[in-house]
């Protein structure tokens, strides 16, 4: 009989729906996240230990809108400092579905390892029937132990599907399909296997230009929504408020509206960086150029990035670069 050395999986617990308890078996929706501990979430997964030597470790125990830049930040260099030891081979992190994908973006642009990191959470608390917390966790250690899922980026398991965490996003708050890409999935996980269908395209991970042990702090960068009759006092605030960039969470192809446009062309010559995202919620697709004429404002377009992962990148990109053509280099590539 052959030896079979299982791989060592590091599950770094953040809090979340997936540690979400409600009152009767019927609350599906209504519960309080971030209430079970993580050797107890393990514990209620007893086959985790037929795919990894499993390991908790309760980073923090919050609901994921209140996740902080310092809270990203803490988690990063965690996750580092553990991809960087022999004895990790993968590295799982439970979260709250609300910020789930700026997280896993977050750690996508930053991490400098090959390890597969997965980032995974629940729609529906343990306490709920058909809670779906179980199964995500159980994919999220196979994906994580898996040699087939190195170097392929941050990746999020959720309902099945290996998504990349770079375009993954939360289009629905009430089903257990909630998380899409535009693209597609990498793949799918059945039965604690891996199977892959394609592979991201941008640059991430040992790939990227940045580096969460060089980064000691973020930027304030703020996000602006628009919408019919919209004026310009968001705007205004964000940049009083001290944001370096504001990104325009605009409609169709992150178009602008008259009201507004002086006020971001004046914006930018005060320094500030105007990215212009869209907030269509299939995924918007901003082309520069078009809608608006970005080369004369020196404005920055976010490609394909929904807003709040455009205020992730923009973050990390200005703790390297001011330019925003260095900016817009940026928001191509990754
Ligand atoms: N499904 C969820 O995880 C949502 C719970 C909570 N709002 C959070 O993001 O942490």
């Amino acid at each position: 009989q052959e030896a079979v050395t299982k791989p060592n999986v590091i599950i770094l617990a953040t809090g979340g729906t997936i540690a979400g308890a409600g009152a009767s078996a019927a609350n599906s929706a209504t519960y309080t996240a971030a209430k079970v501990g993580i050797d107890k979430l393990i514990a209620g997964v007893p086959e985790l230990s037929q795919l990894a030597n499993v390991r908790g470790e309760q980073v923090m125990q919050i609901a994921s809108e209140s996740i902080t830049n310092e809270n990203l930040l803490q988690l990063g260099r965690r996750v580092a400092e553990l991809a960087d030891s022999n004895d990790v081979d993968g590295i799982v992190i439970t979260h709250g579905t609300d910020t789930l994908e700026e997280t896993a973006y977050f750690l996508n642009l930053v991490e400098k390892t090959d390890k597969p990191i997965v980032v995974v959470g629940s729609m529906r608390p343990g306490t709920a029937m058909s809670a779906d917390g179980m199964l995500n966790l159980y994919n999220a250690v196979a994906v994580a132990g898996s040699k087939d899922a190195r170097g392929k980026g941050v990746l999020v398991t959720m309902n099945d599907e290996i998504q990349s965490g770079r375009d993954v996003s939360k289009m629905i708050n009430i089903k257990t399909e909630a998380f899409k890409s535009p693209w597609g999935p990498l793949g799918m996980v059945v039965e604690g296997k891996s199977y892959w269908f394609r592979l991201p395209a941008k640059r991430h991970t040992m790939d990227s230009e940045f580096d969460i042990k060089n980064i000691k702090s973020l930027p304030n960068v703020g996000i602006a929504y628009s919408y019919g009759n919209v004026d310009d006092t968001a705007y205004k605030a964000l940049a009083q408020s001290g944001a370096k960039a504001i990104i325009h969470a605009g409609t169709g192809n992150g178009s602008v509206s008259s009201s507004v446009v002086p006020t971001l062309q004046a914006l930018r010559k005060d320094g500030v960086q105007i990215i212009r995202s869209s907030h269509v919620n299939n995924g918007g697709f901003v082309l520069r150029n078009a809608e608006q004429p970005d080369d004369k404002n020196d404005w920055v377009v976010a490609h394909d990035l929904n807003p709040q992962k455009a205020r992730i990148l923009a973050m990390v990109a200005l703790t390297k670069t001011q330019d925003s053509k260095e900016l817009q280099r940026i928001f191509w590539e990754y």
